[in-house]
């Protein structure tokens, strides 16, 4: 096991150093008290079905549909292969997969967790539509339509959609008052992994028919979102989009925003409470000090009427994140693929253009001596030093070469000797690691769907198939959590978690 350093204040520029710096395995009080909540929630839970009762803004039982999950496990309507569950090993995970999206279904979009999430969250719900196609390819297609049904008319699909008022999130649509979507939403976006999904579920298909007539109309909607994307945030075309809020990379804490983050000066707030501490121990979440600054950006962003170029020009936060653009990439590859295959060939030539120029700047992104990807704080122009688990992504939109490949599978198995558990979303032995705090250590099974992904499609199989049966142990032995501490295996963050069913429900019955 590895002892990461402990973080200096010293070691971090800034005033703020020692709020970002990190906690770690041999660690403080707040690490402590959150590995004994860690591994006294873990065990009770383990591969359990979620309880039915209303508790949390869940449906009541007399609510749910009824349910006869040994005969949807034994006769699967998509048709999908079974992939390792002949001998039955993975019943109980794929038993309790679906019934968390059934009991996270809220009528064509599912949440990513009861109480900490109760709304339709962008990546989250296009990842989890992977996971429906193994029971419904009908539902599957909706939580696509109805995360698309939010985009805004200049093309954006916001990052979160309030689709019904909940109390137990914060911010709600109060705080971010914008009237754009027919129920409201967020002003920010989220990676943009719904083309990716539209693929996958277009060439997995039973239902032929249905597949053609929603891809078709969903691409019109994908075609102008990704536009937008090269619009609002790369306006210089340089092949590379900006990412202007942590949230917006979906991986809020990781280090690589530390100091990026510490520069935004904070507003005068508003007093706020965080709901999300309610759910989970604070020693998971992101600290006072990043919300902080979370919030001032949406203030921000809000006080200029989310006006795409004022955004731009008015964040103090501005990135080049490698999980947005790795995942934007891959995705205008998929949009391209289903253009042909739809007989849009008009967009293909645009879609060729974003295509060739971003497989170019990529190479600006690599390291060569850390051997890894890095992100780029777009208003130094430095190349952020911090190796995260999105350095891996690359993979996963195909832009490295053979070279960058081997030296990618290289660091990740050097990771995965540091760790019981790949993949850590930090660097175990970086000081900022921190194994239970969110995207600061933690293994993240969607993370790890797109990085055995990328692995396979170099040829990497057998370090695919490692980090695939890490992350199904996991689940296996401590139940299907948010994330999960990449030294001891225990479950964190919320528990029955969307995304974290439907990765397993991909890997198992994957087509
Ligand atoms: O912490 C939060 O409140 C939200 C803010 O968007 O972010 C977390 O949960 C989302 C829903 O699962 C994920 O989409 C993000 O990736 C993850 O970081």
């Amino acid at each position: 096991m590895v002892m990461p350093k402990v973080a200096s204040a010293t070691s971090m520029p800034g005033l703020l150093a020692s709020s970002f710096a990190c906690t770690n395995v041999t660690g403080d009080m707040d690490d402590l008290k959150a590995r004994a909540f860690a591994s006294a929630t873990a065990t009770p839970v383990n591969i359990s079905l979620p309880p039915k009762d209303g508790a949390d803004g869940a449906p009541k039982a007399s609510e749910q549909s009824s349910i006869n999950l040994k005969a949807e496990a034994a006769s699967n309507n998509s048709g999908l292969r079974p992939r390792a569950d002949a001998s039955g090993k993975y019943s109980a995970i794929i038993e309790a997969s679906k019934e968390i999206l059934k009991q996270n279904d809220r009528g064509g979009y599912t949440i990513p967790a009861k109480g900490l999430y109760p709304y339709q969250w962008n990546w989250d719900s296009a990842l989890v539509a992977l996971g429906w196609a193994s029971l419904d390819e009908t539902r599957a297609w909706e939580e696509l339509e109805k995360l698309l049904s939010a985009q805004w008319n200049d093309g954006m699909v916001p990052h979160i959609v309030f689709h019904q008022p909940s109390p137990t999130y914060f911010p709600g649509p109060e705080i971010w008052g914008s009237v754009e979507s027919p129920r409201g939403s967020t002003g920010i976006t989220q990676p943009p992994v719904a083309a990716i999904s539209v693929r996958r579920l277009f060439e997995s298909a039973h239902d032929k028919e249905l597949a053609l007539k929603t891809a078709t109309e969903l691409f019109p909607k994908l075609l102008a979102w990704h536009r937008w994307f090269y619009k609002a945030r790369d306006p210089e075309g340089t092949g590379l989009v900006a990412t202007l809020h942590p949230w917006e990379s979906g991986m809020d804490n990781s280090p690589a925003w530390d100091e990026a983050l510490e520069r935004v000066p904070v507003a005068k707030l508003p007093p706020y409470e965080r709901r999300d501490l309610g759910h989970v121990n604070s020693a998971m979440r992101p600290r006072k000090e990043e919300y902080d600054r979370y919030l001032t950006l949406v203030y921000l962003f809000r006080d200029a009427d989310y006006d795409l170029k004022k955004l731009y020009n008015l964040s103090t936060f501005r990135v080049t994140d490698l999980c947005t653009n790795s995942i934007l990439h891959r995705a205008n590859l998929d949009l391209q693929w289903l253009a042909r295959q739809i007989g849009r060939d008009d967009a293909d030539q645009e879609i060729a253009t974003w295509i060739a120029r971003t497989q170019v700047a990529f190479n600006s992104l690599y390291d060569p001596a850390a051997q890894i990807y890095k992100c780029r704080d777009q208003l130094t122009g430095q190349m952020i030093d911090a190796s995260t688990s999105a350095g891996f992504l690359p993979l996963f939109a195909r832009v490295a070469d053979t070279a960058q490949a081997a030296a990618l599978a290289a660091t990740l198995e050097r990771w995965l000797k540091k760790v019981r558990y790949g993949v850590p979303s930090c660097d175990p032995t970086d000081a900022r690691f921190e194994p239970l705090r969110y995207w600061r250590g933690p293994v993240w099974a969607i993370v790890n769907w797109m990085i055995t992904d990328g692995l396979r499609a170099y040829g990497y199989d057998a370090l695919a198939e490692t980090v695939e049966l890490h992350t199904l142990e996991l689940v296996e032995q401590h139940g299907i959590y948010e994330y999960f501490d990449p030294v001891t295996g225990a479950g964190a963050g919320g528990s029955y978690f969307s995304w974290t069913a439907a990765m397993c429900l991909a890997w198992i019955l994957r087509p």
